[in-house]
């Protein structure tokens, strides 16, 4: 049976392969630069017709004279070039189903092959992974290797990390393949590990450390390494405090860096509230900050500089570093949700004419943007269209109203946008709501929290308003039968009999068939890592279907639709309002029309129990720091448009869906869907297909049969057009296209172009497949350098002759200090006195200081990360600590809230606007608003009617 389970997987992989060959072999793209084909004739394998060696010999790559020929899946080798065709080709719907499976596949045959010990090991081992990756990450080692291997001698020499100990890190993280190791000791770096170049040079890092994120010119290129970086320090460091978490009690077992932080723990079984204390979660810990809120402790509240500052450093946030680095971070994680999913995931053009959607927690309103550019009107008083009210926290909401007063004054000025300070644990003010939309908002709270914020809209809601959730909805690990039709079956074994779930539209059993995990697995481990990552930093989580439907039920919300886009776990999920359960609810005397009674798992109302309310109060601290999953960049209205892939599906009359002529609902974003796709051909015979068909569980490899969609989106029928439209619809036609879709003064498309999700025109896991031939010409430009699969074997010159000492700045000319905006929540929390945490990598203050000036060479750098015990602590001045050296005391970084403007680089002269997401971040680096060459940049020229690139065309 086990053989008949590998064989299964094993078929698994061979089509799903076969899927992507065959994608790759039908969508034709031009031919390369004859220099950029040469450099590549080792990887690239050329379907018919074959490249045509007269066609392109000049060095500027002219598309209209190539020919055709097919491409090769990126090498896992050569540097990532995001901007490649062959790269762009991974967002096809085709080609992301078929990883996933590949993905969920491999990684279960993996475990079933394994030693089951050895799996342990590696996955209780596993810690060193994130270890070496930071030591990676923060001595600059990508930027050292950027251009071609590189000995560790020299890598060491130029770092400051003991050349032995380096060796083996950057080995285990060979081994992993995120690094080659392309000869003894000699590194390179892969498609991986590229991804974390900051685009800065090496000299300039280790001079200004603390700007590794800031903005570079046109690139925003850092936002990975921050990433990583943020991913490898505090939240790896939390998630190793998750049992203490847990079990508040174990403190006396475990008595290491711990205090009991709970005071009603009084055993490890008993539950303590510290799990639902978004103030007490692993992070805290961790990091010996009980009571301080992440984002807050970011901030620097509660530093009262005793840590061995010995006081008089209460002006400085010693979390300075760390905050830019998230706002960096969370500006490289928009791939999490298909760009323009918001317009599917509900059917906005249902709403009557002047309804008002409330984007609560808003942030400065990127998704707002986004539906009000298809859906507001700002032809006249903004009574037209959709009406929208941005909610959040004061210091949010004036970095929101900026932003849009700069991108796009009009929604404003007609009053078909406005901000609104609200605090969403209070009374909703806005009692005629058509929708309340809470995008990724409940994932940061605990189910108590979460409930109350829920409970707040549902008091203010009329029997039309509906609720819309973007947030993950995890698929569980087993076949799941919660909200199907069919449902009423078993459940853990037990017949539920007439019992039924609630019916919800677009839930699914599960996302493949046996024998992989009914979620895929592997393929689906991201959602999860988030889901833990909220968790081990303020006890916040993602949820299943199954806990969204309860937490909005406790709160007088029916979920009645789940929608995703092909390939993604994040949901648009919808809620009718129903009464609330009783055992939750009573009635207030005044204010809230409802208050949770004591004693369940939430409690209060705007007059919350005075402990309760520190504890939201202190949670919300967040200024204006952007949090997990929300956006912080805003679109202007061209790139918003860009979102939707050109326009915006099923624009139809408002209020055509809720009146006497009901519209059919949007069309199904299902996850499912990426897995119907039948096999696209007859399939290659596989070198070990002749073995029989497994008498498995599931017998039929084909998964798309078995997971058959009634929506089913993709059909092989749906993959040629893709080919056909790379090949058939070049740019050429697209000046007409989008001077059609985009008459220049409205940003309201008044016709309905095709679905930014439908087959025709499908959204990936970036934004660049809707876009892909724009942005084939667009990289092609950049071909003759940006895809040598093996970077030549040789040490840079730079490097071999950099100086030894370089200076450690301590200011910088364009990094003045600001102060911080004052926190919009008055903290309660007493000065608190930190623990030397060992997770807290922090350099004292008053060697910060004392370090002032001093000159920083490799030396003092080994000796720092050797010194002592690992380096790692406070005694040792460890590597991470040098991060933070050279800042400047109490300084906050240039964060330019003024709007900038720069080339965008077509030549045209004009300039982009860059500033919104500085605006946003307040005090967090900044992050280009528009990357050049990216898509969207290349949508915002055919925007403008400009040229689409420097190729003239036909
Ligand atoms: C993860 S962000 C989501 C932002 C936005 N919805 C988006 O998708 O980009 C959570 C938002 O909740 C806001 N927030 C936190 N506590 C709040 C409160 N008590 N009242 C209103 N907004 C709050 C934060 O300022 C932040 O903008």
């Amino acid at each position: 049976m086990t053989f008949a389970v590998l064989r299964a997987l094993h078929t698994i992989l061979g089509d799903a392969l076969h899927d992507i060959e065959t994608v790759y072999a039908t969508a034709h793209v031009p031919e390369p630069p004859s220099t950029h084909r040469k450099a590549n004739s080792l990887s690239r394998v050329y379907a018919s017709p074959p490249p045509s060696p007269s066609s392109s010999s000049s060095s500027t790559f002219d598309p209209t004279k190539s020919s055709l020929f097919s491409l090769d899946f990126p090498s896992l080798d050569a540097p990532c070039d995001p901007n490649s065709p062959a790269e762009q080709l991974t967002t096809h719907p085709t080609v992301v189903a078929a990883i996933n499976r590949i993905v969920a596949a491999a990684g279960q045959m993996a475990a079933t092959v394994q030693v089951p010990f050895l799996t342990l090991c590696d996955a209780g081992m596993g810690y060193h992974l994130p270890s070496c990756l930071r030591v990676f990450e923060a001595a600059h080692v990508v930027e050292v290797l950027r251009d071609g291997p590189v000995h560790v001698r020299e890598i060491a020499a130029s770092t400051g990390v003991e050349q032995a100990k380096l060796a083996h890190i950057l080995r285990l993280l060979a081994t992993h393949h995120i690094l080659r190791e392309t000869a003894p000791d000699v590194f390179a770096v892969n498609r991986i590990s590229s991804l974390l170049d900051s685009g800065k040079h090496f000299h300039e890092l280790v001079a200004n450390p603390q700007n590794k994120y800031a903005s570079a010119g046109d690139t925003d290129s850092s936002a990975v390494a921050a990433f990583v970086g943020l991913n490898c320090d505090e939240l790896y460091k939390s998630s190793g405090y998750l049992t203490e978490s847990v079990f508040p009690g174990h403190a006396r077992l475990y008595p290491t860096t711990i205090t009991a932080p709970d005071p009603d723990a009084q055993s490890n079984t008993k539950s303590s509230t510290s799990g639902s204390d978004p103030t007490r979660a692993p992070f805290n810990y961790a990091f010996g900050c009980e009571g301080v809120g992440y984002f807050g402790w970011l901030e620097g509240e509660g530093w009262t500089g005793e840590m061995g500052g010995g006081g008089g450093d209460e002006g400085v946030n010693p979390n300075q570093f760390r905050l830019e680095r998230f706002g960096k971070a969370m500006a490289g994680t928009g791939g999490w949700e298909a760009p323009g999913a918001v317009l599917q995931g509900f059917d906005w053009a249902s709403l009557p004419q002047g309804s008002v959607i409330v984007d609560v927690g808003g942030g400065i309103g990127s998704t707002s943007m986004l539906l009000a550019s298809a859906y507001a009107d700002v032809d006249a008083d903004g009574s037209g269209g959709l009406r929208f009210v941005i909610q959040d926290r004061p210091v949010v909401v004036e970095l929101g109203e900026k932003a849009w007063r700069a991108k796009c004054p009009e929604l404003l000025d007609s009053g078909a946008v406005r901000f609104q300070v609200h605090d969403f644990f209070t009374p909703q003010p806005i009692t005629n709501a058509a929708v309340f939309f809470l995008r990724v908002v409940l994932h940061d709270w605990p189910d108590a929290f979460a409930h109350r914020i829920l409970l707040r809209l549902r008091e203010a809601a009329t029997a039309q308003t509906k609720l819309v959730l973007g947030d993950f909805v995890l698929p569980l690990a087993c076949v799941d039968d919660f909200g199907v039709e069919d449902c009423g079956g078993v459940e853990g074994g037990k017949e539920r009999g007439k019992e039924r779930e609630p019916q919800v539209e677009g839930a699914e059993k599960m996302l493949a068939p046996a024998p992989l995990l009914a979620n895929l697995g592997k393929a689906s481990a991201n959602a999860y890592w988030m889901d833990l990552t909220m968790q081990v930093t303020f006890n916040g989580q993602e949820r299943t279907l199954r806990e969204i439907v309860a937490l909005a039920l406790s709160a007088g919300w029916k979920v009645v639709r789940v929608a995703k886009a092909p390939g993604s776990l994040f949901g648009h999920i919808t809620a009718v309002p129903v009464s609330v359960p009783a055992q939750r609810r009573a009635r207030a005397g005044s204010g809230s029309a409802f208050f949770d009674v004591p004693g369940g798992a939430a409690v209060g109302t705007g007059a919350a129990e005075p402990a309760e309310k520190e504890i939201v109060e202190r949670a919300s601290s967040r200024c204006g720091t952007p949090t997990f999953g929300s956006r912080i960049h805003l679109p202007s209205v061209a790139e918003a448009r860009a979102r939707f892939g050109g326009g915006v599906t099923g624009r139809r009359p408002f209020g055509s869906g809720s009146g006497a002529r009901p519209m059919p609902p949007p069309p199904p974003l299902k996850q499912a869907a990426v897995l119907t796709a039948p096999p696209l051909r007859k399939k290659k015979p596989s070198p070990l297909s002749a073995a029989p068909p497994p008498p498995s569980p599931s017998p039929n490899p084909s998964l798309s049969r078995t997971v058959t969609s009634p929506r089913q989106q993709f059909s092989p029928h749906h993959t040629s057009p893709i080919a056909r439209r790379v090949t058939q619809a070049p740019l050429r036609s697209q000046p007409q296209q989008q001077h059609q879709q985009s008459p220049a003064p409205s940003p309201v498309p008044r016709q309905a172009p095709p679905s930014p999700l439908s087959p025709r025109n499908p959204i990936g896991r970036r934004s660049s497949y809707a876009h892909l031939s724009s942005a084939m010409q667009l990289s092609s430009q950049n071909h003759s350098h940006d895809q040598s699969p093996t970077p030549p074997p040789r040490l840079t010159h730079t490097l071999r002759h950099a100086p030894s000492s370089p200076v450690l700045k301590q200011t910088h000319h364009q990094h003045q200090s600001q102060p911080s905006p004052p926190s919009p929540v008055p903290s309660r929390i007493p000065a608190l006195t930190r623990r030397a945490s060992h997770a807290q990598l922090q350099f004292p203050q008053t060697e910060l200081r004392k370090r002032s000036g001093t000159i920083i060479g490799p030396n003092a750098i080994r000796a720092a990360g050797s010194g002592g015990d690992s380096g790692m602590s406070t005694r040792g001045h460890g590597l991470g600590s040098l991060l933070l050296m050279g800042r400047p005391s109490g300084g906050a970084l240039d964060f330019g809230v003024g709007r900038r403007k720069r080339e965008d680089g077509d030549g045209d002269g004009e300039s982009t606007d860059m500033s919104m997401d500085d605006e946003y971040m307040s005090r967090g680096p900044s992050p280009a608003g528009v990357p050049l060459g990216s898509v969207l940049a290349a949508a915002a020229r055919i925007e403008r009617g400009g040229p689409r690139s420097s190729s003239p065309g036909p």
